[in-house]
């Protein structure tokens, strides 16, 4: 199988086990969703295949920063928006491991991170802030975060969104805005992980 390899401090356990089971002789190759993904993979002697030799992607396993009733998520807390939504749309199959708190009725109590070109990113920020979705452009160490793309993130304290799909349509239609993180209708399972150790399993109808 060619699997793809999520991004975040979840992903970071699935990245290991799958590393042991490689160990133990498991035949499978991956394709990662971050550079940081792809070094842990690396380290873990995971076959990584390169883009021009990849037919298809069996199977994506990823975090999510919320899932809500309908399977819909929202990502990119993380940055890896872009990848993961390239990689997790060309999967024939994509499984979200979460904690029961990333688990919500509706999505919207996670800022919606929103990758965008540099070039006049103040341009698309007021896009944003006239859609009153209160962007902000996040930081680090005091300068604007750098994608592995080279772009920018805006995240948007729009507070509850209850019509995923139409927004994400709205974000994608303004110019300068690359990504979105809401993933819409792609998430086949959702594995969550209780308190108490054990897990419940959401599939889409
Ligand atoms: O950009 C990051 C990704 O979308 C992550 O999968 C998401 O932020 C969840 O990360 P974590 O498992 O660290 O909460």
């Amino acid at each position: 199988m060619t699997i793809g390899l999520g991004t975040g401090s979840t992903a970071y356990w699935t990245i290991q086990k799958i590393g042991e089971r490689v160990k133990a002789g498991l035949d499978i190759r991956a394709v990662a969703t971050s550079v940081a993904s792809e070094t842990l993979a690396r380290e873990l002697n995971i076959p990584i295949v390169p883009f021009p030799e990849i037919t298809h992607i069996d199977l994506d396993i990823d975090g999510a920063d919320e899932v809500d009733d309908h399977l819909q998520l929202t990502k990119g807390g993380g940055g890896a928006l872009l990848r993961e939504k390239i990689i997790a749309t060309a999967s024939r199959r994509m499984i979200v491991v979460i904690d029961a708190a990333k688990k919500v009725p509706v999505l919207g109590r996670f800022p919606l991170p929103v990758e965008v070109v540099p070039f006049g990113w103040e341009l698309t920020f007021r896009r944003l802030a006239a859609l009153e979705l209160n962007p902000a452009l996040r930081e680090k160490d005091g300068q604007p975060y750098i994608t592995d793309n080279g772009n920018y993130i805006l995240d948007c304290h729009c507070g509850s969104i209850p019509r995923p799909e139409a927004l994400h349509t709205t974000l994608n239609l303004i110019p300068g805005v690359v990504e979105n993180g809401l993933f819409i209708d792609i998430a086949d399972t959702v594995i969550i992980g209780q308190e108490d150790g054990s897990t419940a399993v959401l599939r889409r109808s």
